[in-house]
């Protein structure tokens, strides 16, 4: 077959492929993602083996050891979610959240500069980072003080682009110093192709020597974002994510992985496990 012709029917599966996606995606409803994945007992900050107090531990740790810093840090995918840039906000004084959707953006957008609040009270979250901090907890309203001070925009991101960002979304200097992405590229990949395509993508918004910090689900196959709204998820395993990073040039840092107590399975998906990983550019 020509090449050219190939080159077009691939390209014409993909456009489906990421159509197909998007349209799952239609039903997202903020309020009950928030429900079935931030409240305990996933979100039970007196059991340390609850999946929360386990993700914000590896981020703790990662922003505090001293090799991740600059000025800009962007969340990819961050959904109706903060929690994946409290010990960041604390290390760098510009970040960008993302989101493909505006119904999260407007979410995010409500606990940042509106009035009301969210949909979730993130104050647990807050006091519990402060502790891992070595603050006292009641220091929560300077570090939401803080976090709101350092987000310059809620911007609009496909990370099946390759230009993710709007092109009028350019980031200042030589691109992000550091990547945060939670549940994101698995989640919107039809199968490891469009996965190994948005690390890829996302990885052209971070300059050299930047650090990744990618947390995603393992051998999952859907979740539940609202009621009755299933969407399918890339199943991966930890060889996967490691070869992926590496065909993308990551230099890998660390991995862990957090297996799910049986009581934290929840029937909002089927996730077995949770991977942490700190990578960098070269
Ligand atoms: C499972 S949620 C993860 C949300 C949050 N980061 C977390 O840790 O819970 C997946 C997110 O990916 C977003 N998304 C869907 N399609 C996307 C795309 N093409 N590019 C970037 N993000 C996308 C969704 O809107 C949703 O917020």
């Amino acid at each position: 077959m020509d090449r050219d012709v190939k080159k077009a029917i691939e390209g014409n599966e993909r456009e489906k492929g990421m159509e197909a996606m998007s349209a799952c995606y239609q039903g997202f409803d903020p309020a009950a993602y928030l429900q079935y994945n931030y409240t305990p007992p996933r979100a039970d900050f007196d059991r340390p083996d609850s999946i929360v107090p386990w993700k914000l531990e590896c981020l703790h740790r990662a922003f505090t050891e001293g090799d991740v810093g600059g000025k800009v840090l962007v969340d990819v995918g961050s959904g109706p979610t903060i929690y994946q840039v409290l010990s960041g906000c604390e290390v760098f004084d510009t970040l960008f959240l993302t989101d493909f959707l505006e119904v999260n953006r407007q979410e995010l957008r409500r606990w940042l500069w509106g009035e009301g609040g969210g949909s979730l009270d993130w104050t647990p979250y807050l006091q519990h980072v402060c502790k891992l901090e070595g603050r006292c907890p009641s220091a929560w309203s300077e570090k939401a003080a803080r976090l709101r001070s350092v987000v310059s925009d809620v911007l609009p991101i496909d990370v099946h682009r390759s230009d993710p960002l709007h092109p009028g979304s350019k980031l200042p200097g030589a691109g992000a110093d550091c990547l945060v992405s939670s549940f994101c590229l698995e989640s919107v990949s039809p199968n490891l192709d469009f996965f190994n395509r948005a690390l890829g993508h996302i990885g052209g918004l971070l300059r050299p020597g930047g650090h990744l910090l990618l947390i995603g689900a393992l051998g999952e196959s859907y979740y539940m974002a609202g009621p009755g709204v299933r969407i399918p998820v890339l199943s991966l395993d930890e060889a996967q994510v490691c070869a992926s990073l590496k065909g993308s040039g990551y230099t890998l840092v660390r991995l862990e992985v957090y297996s799910l107590p049986q009581d934290m399975k929840v029937g909002v998906d089927d996730v077995t496990g949770v991977f942490f990983v700190k990578a960098r550019k070269p």
